[in-house]
């Protein structure tokens, strides 16, 4: 987290305090590092050095937000996009079409024309009726649709099960065992040209031995499917590189150490490789910042009450995820604590007896790596706001989406005519 850092005692997002931008901007909010962005592209891409023009498409289910994305575009990184949605992102950010590749196993028709007229690098088809929809709409449009098969290499990532995707029970790719299959209906399909393969195992890996497996797989695939007279230009290895999220385990593979087993796997393949990186790009780029409401004493333990909950950082309840819990303005005491949000599921907890920074009722409370993941998950539930993003960049920072507002979520809210009728007595 070399771009939050104590500094005369209270926490930076670079050079900005972050009871700066707590005092202007309210909490709880997301802050993110420019400087760190851009230093993990940077990395990224070095690690990748020695590759025929790689193209690193950042997942933008991520952290969608635009001036992450714009930072991105502007470090000459691509996009892989899951959606209309992220699409219509990426291109907002200054994304090149020609930098962005589509993933998903529910793209809809009209998913499809819409990246059709963009004019994207790679379609990653999830299935053999996902190619014929795609055919369909691209010779209704007049297009011929670039596309890779993504491959259900049937590995087991060794991550949380709720993100793993490349296991035969994940809903995720074209079984390995029908690719040849899928490829030769594909070939006879007016409306694609069939240009690479695509994979991508799970999220948060921490042991490259799985990916390994799994490119090796594919590099016999591409062998198969060249024999059979396809020309497979481009090969996508997906994203899922691990960051450090516990101090306590084990640091997950450098980029560096993923970028020479990529190198010695695909040795010899012939072909542009697209990655997919996210989290490892802006995991560990942003923090969510909130503010202790109060300090409550359970039968066991106390319970430290954020004004941040899981409708804004998702990660604990969903995953057992760990954050990192710093204070602010730390005092040098600590204590052990359960850190929670106000929202009304037992669920809304952020930490069991933590070992943490001791703090109190109006103190300003981090949890760290929040980057990736973060915002992009929140919801509204208990009718709570969206949690605003804040930007910095040196000693300057802006928020880079406003909070929305309860008000604003009431006004979006309409009510039927019969209700509108007859007014409560
Ligand atoms: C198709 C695809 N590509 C890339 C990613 C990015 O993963 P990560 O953020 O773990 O790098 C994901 C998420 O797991 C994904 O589903
Ligand atoms: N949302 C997950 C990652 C999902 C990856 C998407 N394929 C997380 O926070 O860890």
């Amino acid at each position: 987290m070399d771009h939050f850092e104590l500094r005369d005692g209270s926490l930076h997002a670079e050079d900005v305090p972050l009871a700066a931008i707590a005092a202007a901007a309210g909490t709880p909010t997301y802050v993110y590092s420019t400087a760190t962005i851009e230093r993990h592209a940077r990395v990224f891409r070095e690690a990748l050095a020695g590759l025929q023009d790689p193209l690193i498409a950042f997942a933008v289910k991520a952290n969608p937000n635009k001036a992450v994305l714009a930072t991105l575009a502007k470090a000459g990184l691509g996009a892989d996009v899951v959606s209309g949605g992220e699409l219509a992102r990426a291109l907002a950010a200054g994304v090149p079409a020609d930098r962005i590749v589509f993933s998903g196993v529910g793209k809809t028709a009209d998913e499809m024309a819409q990246a059709l007229r963009a004019g994207i690098f790679q379609f990653n088809l999830e299935s053999e009726p996902e190619a014929e929809t795609l055919s369909a709409v691209a010779v209704s449009l007049g297009k011929v649709a670039p596309v890779a098969f993504r491959v259900n290499p049937d590995v087991d990532a060794g991550t949380h099960a709720k993100i793993s995707t490349g296991g035969s029970e994940d809903k995720f790719g074209v079984p390995i065992s029908r690719a040849m299959h899928a490829y030769a209906r594909a070939a006879e399909l007016p409306g694609l040209l069939i240009q690479g393969v695509a994979v991508h195992i799970g999220s948060q890996l921490t042991d490259l031995s799985p990916s390994r497996a799994a490119f090796v797989r594919i590099g016999s695939l591409i062998a198969e499917l060249r024999a059979a007279g396809h020309a497979i230009a481009t090969a996508d290895l997906g994203g899922g590189l691990g960051v450090p999220y516990d101090a306590a385990k084990p640091l997950p593979p450098s980029p560096a150490v993923y970028g020479e087993m990529v190198r010695d796997v695909t040795a010899g393949w012939e072909v542009r490789l697209v990655f997919e990186p996210g989290r490892v790009i802006v995991g560990n780029a942003g923090v969510l910042l909130t503010r202790v409401v109060r300090v409550k004493q359970g039968e066991t333990q106390p319970f430290v009450i954020v004004d941040a909950a899981m409708n804004d950082l998702l990660r604990p309840s969903l995953y057992d995820a760990w954050h990192e819990i710093r204070a602010v303005a730390p005092t040098g005491e600590r204590f052990t604590a359960t850190i929670v949000g106000p929202i009304c599921e037992s669920g809304d907890t952020f930490a069991k007896r933590r070992e943490m920074d001791k703090v109190e009722e109006g103190d300003l409370v981090v949890f760290l790596t929040a980057g990736a993941y973060g915002a992009t998950m929140a919801s509204t539930y208990n009718s709570r706001g969206l949690t605003p993003e804040v930007m910095v960049s040196g000693n300057d920072w802006a928020i880079v989406r406003a909070r929305q507002t309860v008000e604003s979520l009431i006004s979006a809210d309409s009510l039927p005519a019969w209700l509108e009728k007859e007014p409560v007595a």
